[in-house]
C-alpha cells in the first residue's frame, strides 16, 4: 500500500464527514495487518461531547470487523495544512499499533509528511504498563 493510495482513501473518508457544528472536515484511512483498508470521517453530535473523530471511526470499524493490528494510518483535515490526531486518537492508535508505525499526514493529495507514533506520542501508556 503506497502513501498516495492511502491518502486518497482518507480523502474519500473526509467527503463523508458529518461536521455541521465545527465545519472542520476530517478523513482517515487505516491499513490493517492483512492489507485491508478502512476509512473514517468525523461524526459530530449536537451534544458536542458525543463527537467521534475520523481516526477513531476508521479504527473502530476495523476492530469491529476483526482487525486489531494497524500497519499505517493516513489523516487529512483542513485544506492545505497538516492535521495531527488529537490526544484521544493518539491513545487509541497506540492500543492497536506498534510504536514505529507510519502516520501519514496529508496536506493535499500530493503533499504529505510521515511521522511515527512514537514521535507524536512519546512515552505512551499502553498494555505493557498493565503487564499485558
Ligand atoms: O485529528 C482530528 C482532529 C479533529 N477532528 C474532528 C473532531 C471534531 O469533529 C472536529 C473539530 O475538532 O474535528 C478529527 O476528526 N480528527
Ligand atoms: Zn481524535
Amino acid at each position: 500500500m503506497d502513501y498516495e493510495t492511502l491518502l486518497n482513501k482518507a480523502f474519500e473518508g473526509r467527503s463523508r464527514a458529518y461536521a455541521p457544528y465545527s465545519n472542520f472536515y476530517v478523513g482517515a484511512a487505516v491499513v490493517m495487518e492483512d492489507e485491508s483498508i478502512y476509512t473514517g470521517c468525523n461524526i459530530e453530535n449536537a451534544s458536542y461531547g458525543a463527537t467521534n473523530c475520523a481516526e477513531r471511526t476508521a479504527i473502530f470499524k476495523a476492530v469491529s470487523e476483526g482487525h486489531t493490528s494497524i500497519k499505517a494510518i493516513a489523516i487529512v483535515g483542513v485544506e492545505n495544512d497538516y492535521t495531527y490526531p488529537c490526544g484521544i486518537c493518539r491513545q487509541v492508535i497506540a492500543e492497536f499499533a506498534a510504536a514505529d508505525i507510519q502516520i501519514i499526514l496529508g496536506k493535499n493529495k500530493k503533499e504529505y509528511i510521515v511521522k511515527t507514533l512514537d514521535e507524536i506520542l512519546p512515552g505512551a501508556f499502553t498494555k505493557k504498563d498493565l503487564g499485558k
